[in-house]
């Protein structure tokens, strides 16, 4: 199902929370809705699925006009964060609920059902209770629920937000694969940056009501194009002003300007034997262990700046000195963000991700 929202616009009381929403999904995509809490997220998808209406604005599903259509109607199936299994029904029964609203036959119900549990790796599960479940079990139970009726659109708000960090992780790639095999549109809901990256086709990224950019994960650290997205993707740590960082002009009135991790390339004392002209100096202030890499927190003329270092390069410590290569930052005051590169390094030489 492809879908499209044109000019949405909805208030709950004097709030307004949402503000002129327009976007087109393609058929078959896996979307990741991200934002801070309260940007509006949860309400497009209660809009989309027609369990609350816009004061204004269009939702078109499959080209077709649906603003008059009930929930039921939408043929949407939804995923919520805390499961919303039946507690007092059984496996079985949870995933059977829509069909037996359908009016589907026995022998079809018993055959999807199962179908449904091989999908989700729990065969033989039937019988129990979602008591007696994992969390990780209850989400996929919750998922072949929503499945079950063949949705054309599949709606998940936060689905791995009650789920232990570990589980969470292994659910992700699950859902990836899950959705990509059955080839269904979905949108998921998520205030978590790396869940978002990690697991959509492209990104709505929304703020106050309002969407500030789509695109896909890539595009959206690559180029950000409001100040709020490249200040909210990404690990960065926003400067005043360059303080006349090598390789950059001096901050024009009103710009501040974002620089990430990856944009820095960290040396030994002398260890670097090129770009004398911008190479920097700082001092290591902090070090922590991520696990798969260690996050150096680095002072270069009065700021403190983010950066990463590989398991396989040589440690640094505390206190010590320290040459650093900026490739590029992000330039932005309150209207525009944009990306500018180091004067002193070719095109080469600059460090993309
Ligand atoms: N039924 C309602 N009545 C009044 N205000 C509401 C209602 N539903 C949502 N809101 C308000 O609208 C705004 C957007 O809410 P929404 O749940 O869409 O945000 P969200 O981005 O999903 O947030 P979160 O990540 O915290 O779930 C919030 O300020 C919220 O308090």
């Amino acid at each position: 199902m492809d879908i499209r929202l044109k000019n949405i616009n909805k208030v709950f009381g004097n709030y307004k929370a949402l503000d002129d929403v327009s976007f087109e999904i393609e058929k078959g995509k896996l979307i990741g809705l991200l934002g801070p809490s309260g940007s509006g997220k949860t309400t497009i998808l209660r809009i989309l699925a027609g369990l609350e209406y816009q004061d204004s604005g269009d939702v078109y599903l499959d080209g077709v006009l649906v603003n008059e259509l009930s929930a039921s109607r939408r043929g949407i199936g939804f995923v919520f964060q805390s499961y919303g299994l039946f507690p007092y029904m059984t496996v079985y029964d949870n995933i059977a609920y829509g069909l037996k609203v359908q009016k589907k036959s026995k022998d079809y119900i018993k055959n999807r059902v199962s179908e449904l549990l091989e999908l989700v790796e729990l065969p033989g599960l039937e019988k129990r209770y979602p008591s007696q479940l994992s969390g990780g079990q209850m989400q996929r139970i919750a998922f072949a629920r929503a499945l079950a009726p063949n949705p054309q659109l599949l709606l998940l708000d936060e689905p791995f937000a009650a789920i232990d960090a570990k589980v969470r992780k292994e659910l992700r790639s699950w859902l990836r694969e899950m959705i990509t095999k059955i080839g269904i549109t979905s949108i998921f809901v998520t205030h978590d940056q790396d869940e978002a990256v990690e697991v959509a086709d492209e990104i709505i990224i929304t703020n106050k009501g309002r969407i500030e950019q789509i695109g896909t994960p890539i595009e959206l650290y690559k180029n950000p194009r409001t100040p709020f997205v490249a200040q909210f993707i990404g690990q960065s740590t926003v400067i005043g002003e360059y303080r006349k960082l090598k390789g950059f002009e001096t901050l024009e009135e009103g710009f501040r300007a974002v620089i990430r991790p990856e944009f820095i390339k960290v040396y030994k004392y002398g260890a670097q034997k090129e770009h004398f002209s911008v190479l920097e100096e700082g001092i290591v202030r902090n070090a922590v262990f991520r696990g798969d890499c260690t996050e150096v927190t680095i002072e270069v003329k009065g700021n403190l700046l983010k950066t990463i270092r590989a398991l396989d390069d040589e440690g640094v410590e505390i206190g010590e000195k320290v040459q650093l290569l900026l490739s590029r930052c992000y330039v932005f005051d309150d209207e525009k963000a944009y990306s500018v590169t180091n004067k002193g390094l070719d095109e080469a030489d600059t460090f993309y991700i």
